[in-house]
């Protein structure tokens, strides 16, 4: 998937600066971040709707539609796909850790109490020895 997308954001970035009259891409970026951003929540809308509705299909197209937009405002926004998979595999290492520690609070074992060692007072007995002398 991340090699769709990566052709996709070069194919934007290809078509930013062509003929608005003929590019959606041009189109969208001759209107703006606001104008993308616009069109990715209402795409997100219509992934929502399908799903919910049950249409499999319809998400399926709608899902394209979404990432293409995505792609737009990642472009605009001067995030490239390799700085989002980054992020994602930090997070999977992070979890891959988190996965790896006990479910239940950590119990550490009873350890046996810690003798505490009073130092010698040294200077304490020299002054008392420096008073008997
Ligand atoms: N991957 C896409 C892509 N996916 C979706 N879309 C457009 O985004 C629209 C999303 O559906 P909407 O219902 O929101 O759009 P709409 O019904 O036309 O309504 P409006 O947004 O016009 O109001 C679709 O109609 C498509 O025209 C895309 N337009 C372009 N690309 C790719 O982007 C690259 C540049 O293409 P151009 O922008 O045409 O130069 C090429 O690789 C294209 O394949």
């Amino acid at each position: 998937m991340s090699d769709s997308i990566e052709r996709l954001y070069q194919a934007v970035i290809a078509a930013k600066d062509l003929d608005p009259a003929v590019s959606r891409t041009a189109r969208l970026f001759q209107r703006g971040p606001a104008k993308m951003a616009k069109k990715l929540a209402e795409e997100a809308v219509e992934v929502v709707i399908d799903a919910v509705s049950g249409k499999p299909d319809a998400v399926v197209r709608e899902s394209a539609d979404l990432l293409y937009n995505l792609t737009v405002l990642w472009a605009s926004a001067g995030v490239k796909p390799g700085d989002v998979w980054r992020e994602m595999e930090r997070r999977e290492r992070l979890l891959g850790i988190a996965e790896k520690l006990p479910k239940s609070p950590v119990k550490l074992p009873k350890t046996a109490p810690v003798p505490v060692v009073r130092r010698r007072i040294v200077a304490l007995e020299n002054r008392l020895r420096k008073r008997q002398s």
